[in-house]
């Protein structure tokens, strides 16, 4: 059984659900100890005792302390079973993140997956729900991941609500190298539900200034809709890059199309390949299948990432740090 120590590093779900998908993957049973030990609440949230219970489905196994504020956790994965899931996460935890946590287990599954989770699509510490679709999982699909995601419903804080599907289909990894891209344009969906119209306007509208003022060209479609949920939204993305931003009580809609279209600079104006939340969400594709990407700097996620895939994989992954951070495997 392998050994984690949880509250190594980062510290955070990201290990548990890393280490989770990676015992799925390899088949090697691990037990994970101290998790998010340094965390103002320490142990398992809801939303990752309900992700590792969702893998344990998918990997036909057994898994013992995956509640809500366990500090321990064993789990013992069998065969990978395609099929049809059904998850719900419950109020807004984060559908991307679960998916973040299932999907390497369901693209080496016996059968291709539609998997539907339910929970906050647009929620604050995770991707958005576009960003998934529109920058994460276009990358893996360089790795030879096949996926597809749809967003049939938005769901925001507190309320969440939001549905999401993914459809995988089984297949080898490949290796991918993956080089910076020169485009100068952006694309991106503003989003509001039971808010009033102008909201997505001006966020799309201060984004997209700022984008021009950057030299960059936006086309940033407006979408307003009345769900069980409240909130709104904006996320940005060229090539595989992102940026966003959520609206919340108080922060003028400008400020958020504002916001978005910085972070989305910033990560432009660097010369690496991909974003620096992506550095980390590419690790277990680059640790299963080898090649190389560029980030802007080795984040904290990253390299606990990279610590965790080492433990389950002979992968041999290095960072370089130079002008910009190279992570090779
Ligand atoms: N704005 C964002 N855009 C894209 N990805 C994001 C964004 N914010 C966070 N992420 C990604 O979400 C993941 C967050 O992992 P992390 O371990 O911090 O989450 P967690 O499960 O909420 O745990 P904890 O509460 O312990 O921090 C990382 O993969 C990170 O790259």
């Amino acid at each position: 059984m392998i050994e984690i120590d949880g509250s190594f590093g980062e510290g955070g779900g990201q290990i548990v659900r890393t280490a989770a998908a990676l015992s799925a993957v390899t088949g090697y049973p691990v037990r994970i100890k101290r998790i998010r030990e340094n965390r103002p609440k320490p142990g398992l949230s809801p939303q990752h005792a309900t992700a590792i219970k969702a893998l344990a489905r998918v990997a036909d196994g057994e898994v013992e302390g995956a509640e809500p504020g366990s500090s321990e956790l064993r789990f013992r994965p069998k065969d990978l079973v395609g099929g049809d899931y059904d998850v719900d996460i419950g109020t807004a935890g984060s559908v991307t993140l679960l998916i973040q946590c299932l999907l390497p287990a369901l693209v080496f599954a016996d059968s291709p997956s539609t998997l539907t989770v339910r929970g906050g699509t647009d929620v604050k510490w995770s991707p958005t729900i576009d960003y998934l679709s529109q920058v994460a999982l276009p990358a893996f699909a360089e790795f030879g991941v096949m996926a597809r995601l749809s967003c049939r419903q938005r769901g925001y804080h507190p309320r969440g609500g939001g549905v999401a599907v993914l459809e995988t289909v089984p297949g080898k990894l490949v290796r991918a190298d993956l080089s910076p891209s020169e485009s100068r344009s952006i694309e991106g969906i503003s989003h509001s539900s039971n808010l009033p119209e102008h909201v997505v306007r001006r966020q799309s509208e201060a984004a997209a200034e700022a984008l021009k003022r950057g030299g960059y060209d936006a086309e940033i479609g407006c979408v307003t809709q009345e769900l069980p949920s409240t909130g709104s939204g904006i996320t940005l993305w060229s090539g595989w890059k992102g940026g966003s931003a959520l609206g919340e009580r108080g922060l003028p809609a400008e400020r958020v199309g504002a916001l978005a279209a910085e972070e989305i600079k910033r990560e432009l104006g660097s010369k690496a390949a991909v974003d620096l939340h992506l550095s980390d969400q590419l690790v277990p594709y680059l640790a299963l299948a080898g090649g190389s990407y560029t980030a802007p700097i080795v984040s904290s996620h990253a390299s606990t990432n990279i610590w965790t895939a080492k433990q389950f994989l002979e992968a041999d992954i290095s960072v370089e740090v130079g002008a910009v951070a190279t992570f090779r495997a």
